[in-house]
């Protein structure tokens, strides 16, 4: 008989952000506190979550890897004894100088494992109702993000990584069992396409998938819809919230996870010999 894997709990951090950026990361060091003393193993913070989602700040907000804010997450993952991935930041490289949409992810020591820089920047133009350019200010990330927690790996992207299914496919080729992404849909996009990626990931892969957004904030320009969750890897809501302020708890049962893959096994029944799914780099 397969031995039985140990379970764990995740948390989303559904905060409020506003201009004030010591305010904002209070606030998160607030919460990481709450859902560690609630038992949380990995506690996910959302997208931007030390500045307003606009790209006219990015620049403004900006710190580079030995700014203050990762050194307080650090310091959070440490105090708490959880892993736990920063949500993003505005991230500026000091070789080149360009300001990225950045996860700084650490372990339960606090040490800094890895970051990723979102992939696939938020271009769109939906006619009417919402123009969006990371790009103006923002440059992509080139790496795959999978980490191992000691439960299992999870892969991580930011927001509008979730819609190129082909990224969660290599992560759960690169054996991630949970994908996790900070994100920050809008009352555009929010209510037709947020738990509909989420739940087309998990089943796809067969695998938990969180996604944690920010609160909405009515003072903010760009606003987010909220609703963070978790999906388990049958496709079923484990947790969800509105658009207020909480935190999500989802356990993450690894064996449940292993008996859908096991009982439909797409992972062994693909058609290599008729399409591939390639690794560049
Ligand atoms: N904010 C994002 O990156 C993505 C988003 O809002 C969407 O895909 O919709």
């Amino acid at each position: 008989m397969a031995e039985r894997e140990k379970n764990f709990k995740f948390a989303g951090i559904q905060m409020l952000v506003g201009e004030n950026k010591e305010e904002n990361v209070r606030n998160a060091l607030k919460f990481i506190d709450e859902a560690a003393k609630n038992g949380a193993n990995l506690v996910s913070l959302p997208e931007c979550f030390n500045c307003p989602y606009a790209t006219k700040v990015f620049e403004q907000y900006s710190e580079t890897e030995s700014g203050e804010t990762v050194k307080q997450l650090s310091d959070a993952a440490k105090k708490n004894n959880i892993w736990l991935i920063g949500g993003s930041i505005p991230e500026k490289d000091p070789i080149d100088g360009k300001i990225y949409n950045t996860c700084f992810i650490f372990n339960d020591k606090g040490e800094l494992i890895k970051k990723h820089r979102k992939v696939h920047l938020f271009d769109i133009d939906v006619p009417n109702k919402i123009k969006f350019k990371e790009s103006e200010t923002l440059t992509p990330g080139n790496d795959f993000t999978v980490i191992d927690i000691g439960y299992c790996k999870v892969g991580v992207g930011i927001c509008y990584d979730i819609r190129f299914a082909e990224l969660s496919m290599l992560y759960t080729r690169m054996g991630a069992k949970m994908l996790v992404f900070p994100g920050s849909f809008n009352l555009v996009t929010g209510p037709a396409h947020w738990e509909l990626l989420q739940r087309g990931r998990a089943v796809d892969n067969q695998s938990y998938v969180a996604a944690v957004s920010p609160a909405r904030n009515p003072d903010s320009a760009y606003q987010s819809w909220g609703h963070s969750t978790v999906v388990d890897p049958w496709g079923r809501i484990l947790s969800k919230t509105d658009e207020h302020q909480s935190i999500i708890y989802a356990d993450i049962d690894l064996n449940e996870l292993n008996e859908v893959r096991s009982s439909i096994p797409i992972t062994v029944q693909r058609r290599n010999d008729l399409y591939k799914l390639e690794q560049l780099k």
